[in-house]
């Protein structure tokens, strides 16, 4: 399997398990993250979700380039990147909090998982980036409106989409990204985390999610995400990607 679901006293938790791709997503991962967000949206004792990789060394590495090189053409980059796209949209509205609990590095599309949560919990040796840039592409998931959205300063926001780097957790909580940098046992940091909102009944939580939602809703994110995800569409097929895209494939090969 390349994820795991387990649900401890309400706590949801979804894991990547592809280490030996840094848990880069692919289609069978992304129907894992469909699989859990039904789970909530048609189930009451979900109180939390929270979002994770396997192992220290990566939390998502985006979308799996030895499989989506395979897409030519903007009408098939648009396929895999609107499929994402809904499902990170779907995470994003969920009326439970989401916590995406950073073991490693974020970069790409597992940048954009991480933004669409409510919180972002990062180890303090995890370095996390929008690095779609140096692939000649923008973001394809639709994180970048979601960064936008996410109330960090409007100058911090597109430096981290355009300098198309990864930036250290301190950095990180710096600029109001990560919400909490810990050391350690990841799972004690998320449960320390929880452990005030856990006392609070969750129809609170999702009242408050509500209110959230809504202001999204006035604001059309939805569509603004999607003209995000055909722009990143748009630009697939140029060299530059192709180019980039080989050259990580063949460092891999040799
Ligand atoms: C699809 C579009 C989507 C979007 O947002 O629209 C994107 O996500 S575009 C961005 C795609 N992601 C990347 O370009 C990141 C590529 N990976 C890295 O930068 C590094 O692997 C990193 C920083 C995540 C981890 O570095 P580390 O030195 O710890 O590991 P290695 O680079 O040596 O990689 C180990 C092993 O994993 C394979 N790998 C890593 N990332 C991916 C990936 N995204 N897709 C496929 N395979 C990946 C890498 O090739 C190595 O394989 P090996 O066979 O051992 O050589």
């Amino acid at each position: 399997m390349t994820y795991s679901i387990e649900n401890r006293d309400g706590i949801l938790s979804f894991t990547i398990t592809r280490e030996e791709k840094r848990n880069a997503i692919n289609d069978e991962v992304m129907d894992g993250f469909k699989e859990v967000i039904k789970t909530i949206q048609t189930h009451n004792d979900v109180r939390f979700l929270v979002i994770t990789g396997k192992g220290e060394k990566a939390f998502c590495s985006g979308g799996d380039l030895s499989e989506f090189h395979k897409l030519q053409t903007e009408q098939e980059a648009f396929g895999m990147l609107s499929k994402m796209g809904d499902i990170l949209y779907e995470l994003a509205t969920l009326r439970v909090p989401t916590i995406a609990l950073i073991n490693g590095a974020a970069v790409g599309g597992g940048c954009e998982i991480a933004t669409a949560c409510d919180f972002r919990l990062v180890a303090n040796h995890a370095k996390c980036g929008f690095i779609q840039g140096t692939l000649g592409i923008t973001s394809g998931w639709g994180g970048g409106t979601y960064l936008f959205e996410s109330g960090i300063k409007h100058d911090y926001a597109l430096k981290m989409l355009v300098d198309a780097t990864t930036y250290e957790a301190s950095k990180l909580y710096e600029i109001g990204w990560a919400t909490r940098v810990f050391e350690g046992d990841k799972n004690v940091a998320l449960k320390e985390f929880i452990s005030s909102m856990e006392k609070i009944h969750p129809s609170v939580h999702h009242a408050y999610k509500e209110m959230k939602l809504r202001s999204w809703n006035e604001k059309n994110m939805y569509n603004r995400a999607l003209e995000e995800i055909k722009l990143c569409a748009k630009m697939w097929e140029s060299e530059a990607h192709n180019e980039a895209v080989n050259r990580f494939l063949n460092k891999s090969n040799n």
